[in-house]
Protein backbone atom coordinates (compact mmCIF):
# COMPACT_ATOMS: atom_id res chain seq x y z
CA UNK A 1 0.00 0.00 0.00
CA UNK A 2 1.57 3.35 -1.09
CA UNK A 3 1.83 5.96 1.96
CA UNK A 4 -0.68 8.93 1.79
CA UNK A 5 2.18 11.08 3.86
CA UNK A 6 5.89 10.82 4.26
CA UNK A 7 8.04 8.41 7.40
CA UNK A 8 10.74 10.91 8.51
CA UNK A 9 13.29 9.82 11.10
CA UNK A 10 15.14 13.03 12.74
CA UNK A 11 18.27 11.51 14.29
CA UNK A 12 21.24 13.23 16.01
CA UNK A 13 23.63 12.66 18.67
CA UNK A 14 21.71 13.41 22.02
CA UNK A 15 21.13 16.91 22.55
CA UNK A 16 21.09 18.14 18.88
CA UNK A 17 17.67 18.91 18.81
CA UNK A 18 15.90 16.09 17.56
CA UNK A 19 12.83 16.47 19.41
CA UNK A 20 12.54 20.20 19.35
CA UNK A 21 12.38 19.60 16.04
CA UNK A 22 9.95 17.33 15.88
CA UNK A 23 7.36 19.04 18.37
CA UNK A 24 7.60 22.03 16.13
CA UNK A 25 6.80 20.20 13.09
CA UNK A 26 4.41 17.59 14.50
CA UNK A 27 2.14 20.79 15.10
CA UNK A 28 2.94 22.40 11.82
CA UNK A 29 1.88 19.46 9.69
CA UNK A 30 -0.24 17.44 11.58
CA UNK A 31 2.01 14.25 11.22
CA UNK A 32 2.55 12.30 14.31
CA UNK A 33 5.67 12.88 16.48
CA UNK A 34 6.61 8.90 17.55
CA UNK A 35 8.03 9.36 21.13
CA UNK A 36 10.04 6.19 21.16
CA UNK A 37 11.72 6.71 24.15
CA UNK A 38 8.22 6.45 25.85
CA UNK A 39 6.91 3.39 23.68
CA UNK A 40 10.33 1.74 25.07
CA UNK A 41 8.76 2.37 28.36
CA UNK A 42 5.34 2.14 27.97
CA UNK A 43 5.36 -1.42 25.96
CA UNK A 44 8.73 -2.79 27.80
CA UNK A 45 11.26 -2.97 24.59
CA UNK A 46 13.90 -3.38 26.71
CA UNK A 47 16.07 -5.35 28.80
CA UNK A 48 16.21 -3.82 31.56
CA UNK A 49 18.06 -0.52 32.69
CA UNK A 50 21.93 0.45 32.40
CA UNK A 51 23.29 2.06 35.15
CA UNK A 52 25.98 2.68 33.29
CA UNK A 53 24.59 4.92 30.37
CA UNK A 54 21.34 5.92 32.84
CA UNK A 55 19.24 4.83 29.93
CA UNK A 56 17.27 1.60 28.71
CA UNK A 57 19.14 -1.24 27.09
CA UNK A 58 16.54 -1.05 24.01
CA UNK A 59 15.03 -3.88 22.10
CA UNK A 60 15.56 -3.62 19.17
CA UNK A 61 13.04 -5.70 17.62
CA UNK A 62 10.28 -5.34 20.24
CA UNK A 63 10.56 -1.35 19.54
CA UNK A 64 9.87 -2.43 15.69
CA UNK A 65 7.33 -4.73 16.19
CA UNK A 66 5.69 -2.12 18.57
CA UNK A 67 5.66 1.06 15.92
CA UNK A 68 5.38 -1.01 13.03
CA UNK A 69 1.43 -0.54 12.43
CA UNK A 70 1.48 3.11 13.04
CA UNK A 71 4.46 3.47 10.39
CA UNK A 72 2.98 1.29 7.37
CA UNK A 73 -0.10 3.74 7.34
CA UNK A 74 2.91 6.64 7.10
CA UNK A 75 2.54 10.15 8.39
CA UNK A 76 5.55 9.55 11.27
CA UNK A 77 7.82 11.42 12.75
CA UNK A 78 10.39 9.06 14.03
CA UNK A 79 12.49 10.82 16.63
CA UNK A 80 15.62 8.40 17.71
CA UNK A 81 19.56 8.92 18.49
CA UNK A 82 20.40 6.66 15.66
CA UNK A 83 18.48 5.05 12.15
CA UNK A 84 20.00 2.15 11.47
CA UNK A 85 17.46 -0.40 13.06
CA UNK A 86 14.46 1.47 10.34
CA UNK A 87 13.75 -1.14 7.39
CA UNK A 88 14.82 1.38 4.42
CA UNK A 89 11.05 0.42 3.24
CA UNK A 90 9.66 2.26 5.97
CA UNK A 91 11.37 6.11 5.70
CA UNK A 92 11.05 8.63 2.72
CA UNK A 93 13.24 11.07 4.43
CA UNK A 94 16.54 11.31 7.27
CA UNK A 95 17.07 14.68 8.56
CA UNK A 96 20.78 14.11 10.47
CA UNK A 97 21.05 16.94 12.67
CA UNK A 98 24.37 18.58 13.29
CA UNK A 99 25.79 20.35 16.64
CA UNK A 100 29.08 22.67 16.92
CA UNK A 101 31.17 21.17 20.53
CA UNK A 102 30.80 24.50 21.67
CA UNK A 103 27.08 24.73 22.16
CA UNK A 104 26.70 20.68 22.42
CA UNK A 105 28.85 21.01 25.54
CA UNK A 106 26.72 23.77 27.10
CA UNK A 107 23.33 22.04 26.11
CA UNK A 108 24.56 18.37 28.03
CA UNK A 109 26.06 20.34 30.76
CA UNK A 110 22.70 21.63 31.51
CA UNK A 111 21.24 18.50 31.31
CA UNK A 112 23.70 17.65 33.84
CA UNK A 113 25.24 14.62 31.97
CA UNK A 114 28.55 13.17 33.61
CA UNK A 115 31.46 14.01 32.33
CA UNK A 116 32.03 10.10 30.56
CA UNK A 117 28.71 10.27 29.10
CA UNK A 118 29.21 13.94 27.94
CA UNK A 119 32.24 13.50 26.48
CA UNK A 120 31.10 10.06 24.65
CA UNK A 121 28.86 12.26 22.82
CA UNK A 122 30.56 15.26 22.09
CA UNK A 123 33.34 12.49 20.26
CA UNK A 124 29.89 10.60 18.40
CA UNK A 125 28.96 14.16 17.31
CA UNK A 126 33.04 15.53 16.21
CA UNK A 127 33.06 12.20 14.50
CA UNK A 128 30.17 12.03 12.56
CA UNK A 129 28.58 8.62 14.00
CA UNK A 130 25.16 9.05 13.33
CA UNK A 131 25.68 10.48 10.52
CA UNK A 132 27.44 7.77 8.64
CA UNK A 133 25.41 5.57 10.30
CA UNK A 134 22.73 7.66 8.24
CA UNK A 135 24.65 7.52 4.83
CA UNK A 136 25.29 4.09 5.13
CA UNK A 137 21.85 2.30 5.60
CA UNK A 138 19.78 4.86 3.20
CA UNK A 139 19.69 6.29 -0.52
CA UNK A 140 22.24 8.99 -0.41
CA UNK A 141 19.40 11.18 -2.03
CA UNK A 142 16.86 10.70 0.99
CA UNK A 143 19.66 11.14 3.52
CA UNK A 144 19.81 15.50 4.75
CA UNK A 145 22.00 16.84 6.84
CA UNK A 146 21.16 19.91 8.66
CA UNK A 147 23.13 22.49 11.22
CA UNK A 148 20.92 22.96 14.65
CA UNK A 149 23.06 25.68 16.62
CA UNK A 150 20.83 28.35 16.97
CA UNK A 151 16.87 28.80 16.91
CA UNK A 152 17.26 30.43 13.79
CA UNK A 153 18.47 27.51 12.59
CA UNK A 154 15.85 25.79 13.35
CA UNK A 155 13.02 27.79 12.12
CA UNK A 156 14.62 27.79 8.55
CA UNK A 157 15.03 23.71 9.32
CA UNK A 158 11.09 23.48 9.88
CA UNK A 159 10.47 25.69 6.84
CA UNK A 160 12.80 23.27 4.37
CA UNK A 161 11.41 19.86 5.53
CA UNK A 162 7.75 21.58 5.24
CA UNK A 163 8.36 22.30 1.83
CA UNK A 164 9.84 18.89 1.43
CA UNK A 165 6.99 17.59 2.80
CA UNK A 166 4.72 19.54 1.00
CA UNK A 167 6.84 18.48 -2.35
CA UNK A 168 6.40 14.63 -1.72
CA UNK A 169 2.96 15.20 -1.77
CA UNK A 170 2.95 16.26 -5.06
CA UNK A 171 4.89 13.59 -6.35
CA UNK A 172 3.51 11.61 -9.38
CA UNK A 173 1.78 8.32 -7.58
CA UNK A 174 4.12 5.18 -8.42
CA UNK A 175 0.64 2.81 -8.05
N1 LIG B 1 18.58 24.72 17.05
C1 LIG B 1 18.62 24.96 18.37
N2 LIG B 1 19.00 26.18 18.81
C2 LIG B 1 19.05 26.44 20.13
N3 LIG B 1 18.74 25.54 21.11
C3 LIG B 1 18.35 24.33 20.73
C4 LIG B 1 18.26 23.97 19.34
N4 LIG B 1 17.84 22.69 19.27
C5 LIG B 1 17.67 22.26 20.53
N5 LIG B 1 17.98 23.24 21.42
C6 LIG B 1 17.94 23.12 22.87
O1 LIG B 1 18.85 22.07 23.21
C7 LIG B 1 18.32 21.24 24.23
C8 LIG B 1 18.23 19.80 23.73
O2 LIG B 1 17.24 19.75 22.70
P1 LIG B 1 16.38 18.44 22.42
O3 LIG B 1 15.87 17.85 23.70
O4 LIG B 1 15.41 18.79 21.37
O5 LIG B 1 17.54 17.48 21.86
P2 LIG B 1 17.44 15.93 21.46
O6 LIG B 1 18.33 15.76 20.29
O7 LIG B 1 16.02 15.53 21.30
O8 LIG B 1 18.05 15.20 22.73
P3 LIG B 1 17.82 13.66 23.18
O9 LIG B 1 18.37 12.78 22.12
O10 LIG B 1 18.62 13.50 24.43
O11 LIG B 1 16.35 13.47 23.42
C9 LIG B 1 16.97 21.85 24.62
O12 LIG B 1 17.17 22.69 25.73
C10 LIG B 1 16.59 22.69 23.39
O13 LIG B 1 15.79 23.79 23.73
Amino acid sequence: MSRKNPNIIITGTPGVGKTSHCHVLAENTGLKHLLLNQLVKDKSCHEGWSEEFQSYIVDEDKLLDAMENEVEQGGCIIDWHGCDLFPERWIDLVIVLRTATEQLYDRLKARNYPEAKLQENIDSEIMEVVLTEARECYASEIVIELQSNTTDDLDSNIERIESWIENWKQRPSVD
